[in-house]
């Protein structure tokens, strides 16, 4: 460990490099820089065969640079890689795939109108006697899914799985491929707590096959839980290794960002009497023939007021956003934005009306990525100030506005002309965090807005949120994260198969009581909540 890394009260660390068993992979000295940045600074990184390894450290570190590395995506200008004790060099993930790695990205690569199997052998196609041998495809899939308990149906389409199962999905991709050692980039992000444990299951199973797991993650906890290792990385260095049995998240935090682990939480009210956002029997179709995905939706958050939605992923959150957003039409109800019927106005009227949006995939509706930050900065707000002069864009505005954002969102970044792809995902959240709360929207239509940042971000994006509410701001609050969405709302509320199904208050709810709401079994449960700012 660096002396300046030495945290206080310093958790029981091992030098990195010296693991106790066989090492699987061994990382010496790695460097890579990328124009402006070094991404990965001699870096020693190293996993024992049949473990499970945890890579944490705040957004930027170098994480995700340094598993692409391994895995073949870059080539590292200093270091190198050694794989069950033979030194390797990759030139692209096919070189890593040979010698049996692995890796699940965070954003999932399924063709969703294709089977479970039609997906995991695509690329790599069994033949036989000139023909696809489906049969043969379809019985090794079902094998491998049996000997590490992952419980997958492979002829079902993949536009009908979970996003649990569809992540089952990918990591049988990789072992059908022949993989023992995966890469998982925060695999937990997208999942709910059960999800969580059913993901933990598999791992140990695959484990208990003797394969290696790297994987990345913020959620201390988690890491904590399942981890036989923890490799922290700071500012591109690797800080040191710790035993999750005897470290605390507080000194991991520590460890990764030299701060204490923030806590979620609003403090006093500041719900107001004045109605912002009302829904009443909103209802969006499902396409020909198919249920309705939205049904009586009714709905009202008040200025200075978070209402939390908690759900299953796949419940009609998604739905609901496109619908407020106007990027779904509504097959029935009103949408009204203080006291306006919205419900048929466009997007960028509605943005226009002072809807701010943190979308839920970032790299499908948050940004360009190949455009520059000032150019993202005004992607959706053209036609409003900063950005805008008449017709015209503003470039200076627009720029300075960013330097602005980049600053008071501590956007890690060597300049605002470099592209948006450059920016490690933390940071790519915590510009359009930035952007959406710029202009003072009086609405803002909030869909997981601290995934994947670091603990330190989190603990930003919670202050700034909390501020922009007491200021009169209302949020409409969607979080896999229950323990955010507790702390963060003043109002929750569940959505099942399409339908709010109860009002929860986050004083006294637990993350169990929601969790069995959001999956069914809680229904009777659902206690109405006092009736905040009414
Ligand atoms: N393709 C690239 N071009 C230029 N810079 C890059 C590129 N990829 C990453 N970087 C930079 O390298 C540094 C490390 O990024 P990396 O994505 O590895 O961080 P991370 O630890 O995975 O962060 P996060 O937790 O936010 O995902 C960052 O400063 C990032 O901006």
């Amino acid at each position: 460990m660096s002396p300046d890394a030495t945290p206080t009260g310093a958790p029981p660390t091992r030098s990195p490099g010296s693991p106790a068993g066989p090492a699987a992979v061994e990382l010496t000295g790695i460097t890579k820089r990328f124009p402006g940045v070094v991404a990965n600074s001699d870096i020693t990184f190293s996993v024992r065969r049949g473990t499970v390894h945890a890579l944490v450290g705040e957004n930027g570190a170098g994480k995700s640079t340094l598993m692409k590395t391994l895995y073949g995506m870059h080539q590292p200008d200093e270091g190198t890689i050694t794989v069950d004790g033979r030194q390797v060099t990759f030139h692209s993930p096919a070189d890593a795939i040979a010698v049996g790695i692995g890796m699940v990205h965070q954003h999932f690569m399924l063709a969703d109108n294709l089977t479970v199997w039609e997906n995991i052998v695509l690329g790599s196609e069994p033949v036989s006697g000139g023909r696809l041998d489906v049969t043969g495809a379809r019985t090794k899939i079902d094998e491998l899914a049996r000997t590490y308990g992952l419980a997958v149906n492979s002829g079902a389409l993949v536009e009908d799985l979970g996003v649990g199962a569809r992540q089952r999905v990918e990591i049988l991709k990789v072992l059908y491929r022949g993989a023992r050692i995966l890469i998982l980039d925060e695999p937990t992000a997208v999942l709910v707590p059960q999800e969580v444990d059913e993901l933990f299951g598999n791992l140990r199973e695959l484990k208990a096959e003797g394969l290696t797991i790297i994987f990345i993650s913020h959620k201390l906890d988690e890491v904590r839980a399942i981890a036989d290792e923890i490799t922290v990385i700071r500012r591109g260095t690797t800080v040191g290794t710790a035993d999750p049995k005897a470290v605390t998240n507080r000194q991991l935090a520590e460890m990764m960002v030299g701060s204490a682990l923030p806590v979620p939480e609003l403090r006093e009210s500041t719900v107001t009497d004045r109605v912002v956002l009302e829904l009443s029997g909103v209802r969006v179709g499902g396409g020909a023939g198919e249920r309705d995905v939205l049904s009586d939706i009714d709905l009202t958050i008040h200025a200075g007021e978070v209402l939390g939605i908690a759900g299953v992923e796949g419940n009609g959150q998604a739905e609901l956003v496109d619908a407020i957003m106007g990027i779904r039409p509504i097959a029935g109800g009103t949408i009204e934005l203080a006291g306006r019927d919205v419900g048929h106005l466009s997007t960028a009227a509605r943005r226009e009306a002072g809807v701010g949006f943190i979308p839920e995939d970032r790299h499908r509706q948050g940004l360009i990525l190949e455009g520059s930050l000032w150019e993202n900065r005004i992607l959706g707000h053209q036609t409003r100030r900063p950005a805008a002069r008449g017709w015209l864009i503003d470039r200076a505005a627009a720029k300075a506005d960013t330097r602005r954002i980049v600053e008071a969102f501590d956007v890690r970044t060597p300049g605002i002309e470099v592209t948006a792809t450059s920016l490690s995902g933390g940071n790519q959240q915590k510009l359009i965090v930035g952007r959406e709360m710029s202009e003072d929207p009086v609405l803002l239509i909030a869909s997981h807005p601290t995934r994947g940042v670091d603990v330190g971000a989190q603990a930003a994006i919670w202050e700034h949120l909390r501020n922009a509410r007491a200021n009169g701001l209302a949020v409409l609050l969607i979080s896999a994260d229950l323990e955010e969405l507790i702390g963060m709302s003043d109002r929750l509320t569940v959505i099942l198969r399409g339908r709010l199904t109860g009002t929860y208050d986050p004083r006294s709810v637990t993350p169990e009581q929601l969790g069995a709401a959001m999956t069914g079994a809680g229904e009777d449960a659902a206690a109405p909540a006092p009736e905040v700012g009414q």
